[in-house]
């Protein structure tokens, strides 16, 4: 399901009368996505991806528009909002926030190679670095504080009795950090940076996509999130090559420090917990509902299994 509010034809000709880019010449709804409703646009002068804004921080688009706003002007292949005549970025279309982004080329990579791994380590370093000493400033929602309340109401539904008491170990962490604050080098993350995020040409990155749950935060958490899901083989364990080569890529952009190295399997498995407390929480939301599209909670336990010991480091300049 990925069209929950439809447009016509009509509706979309006047919306694009508000702006400077030829007329309608065909369009429609995307297939992929869960959240938003996506359209596929075409005039006579471009292609474009139109989001109707469903769910989610709508309160916060004007702070996703100034980001993405950030990274096209760093180069980054983002889908920035094109602005109408009137210089307006966000609208509102079918009682919707409506937004219009350039349609950026590529498509998915389910199966990545080590070249696509040190590619996408490479932009997430770019990432990082266009915005670790900007202004732009957003708080999680699902932080420390969200992971801490949600893994104490959740982690019973545990049954392995190992993988409970990695999750308690970890709570107890979570607790430990917010008492002393690590020093972690912090940007705006992604904070979503999976396969189906990111639009590839062959081996050329071409976009970063669905930037809805970027925020403020610890720029290992945001490589720790990517990894968990680029560099994982069929049993959920870390591929030494992939994940090698992704930790390569952004290493060369954006270094290391040895406190990282150190807290590296921590802030992994931390990455793992994230997703299986969303994961659960829309799991239980959504039990017995049908065309609901529920994502595997259990991936995030088996990942987190293998990650109790982590055999690959970080690489550390010498
Ligand atoms: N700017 C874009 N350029 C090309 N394809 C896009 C663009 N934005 C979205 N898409 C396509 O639409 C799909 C759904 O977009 P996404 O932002 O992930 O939706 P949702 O927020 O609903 O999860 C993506 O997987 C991608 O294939
Ligand atoms: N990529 C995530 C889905 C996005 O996270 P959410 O917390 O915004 O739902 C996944 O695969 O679980």
């Amino acid at each position: 399901m990925s069209v929950f509010t439809p447009v016509s034809r009509e509706q979309l000709e006047a919306f694009l009368d508000g702006f400077a880019l030829g007329r309608l010449v065909d369009f429609s709804g995307i297939a992929g996505g869960s959240e938003n409703s996506n359209f596929f646009v075409a005039t006579e002068q471009g292609e474009y991806v139109l989001t109707l804004v469903e769910r989610g921080p709508v309160a916060d688009l004007p702070f996703f528009i100034e980001l993405l706003e950030h990274l096209h002007q760093a180069g980054l292949p983002v889908p920035y909002a094109i602005t109408d005549r009137q210089g307006l970025a966000l609208h509102r279309l079918n009682q919707r926030p409506a937004l219009l982004q350039p349609r950026l080329a590529g498509k998915h990579v389910e199966q990545p190679d080590p070249a696509h791994c040190q590619a996408v380590g490479q932009m997430l370093a770019r990432l990082h670095n266009a915005t670790a000493s900007s202004s732009l400033e957003r708080i999680s929602d699902r932080g420390l504080a969200w992971m801490l309340e949600t893994g104490r109401r959740l982690h019973d539904r545990i049954s392995d009795s190992a993988i409970h008491h990695l999750v308690t170990e970890l709570l107890t962490q979570i607790e430990q950090w917010q008492a002393h604050y690590p020093g972690f080098p912090r940007a705006i993350l992604h904070a979503d940076l999976f396969r189906d995020n990111v639009l590839f040409d062959g081996h050329h990155l071409s976009g970063l996509i669905d930037f809805y749950n970027a925020h403020s935060g610890w720029t290992l958490y945001d490589v720790a999130i990517t990894v968990n899901d680029w560099c994982l083989s069929a049993e959920q364990q870390l591929d030494p090559t992939r994940t090698q080569a992704l930790l390569a890529g952004y290493a060369g952009i954006r270094p290391f420090t040895p406190f990282e190295a150190k807290s590296w399997p921590a802030v992994l498995r931390l990455a793992a917990l994230r997703f299986w407390l969303s994961r659960q929480l829309a799991a239980e939301r959504h039990a017995g509902q049908s065309g609901v599209l529920v994502k595997d909670p259990g991936h995030f336990l088996r990942v987190l299994e293998q990650h109790r010991n982590v055999n690959i480091g970080l690489p550390l300049a010498l």
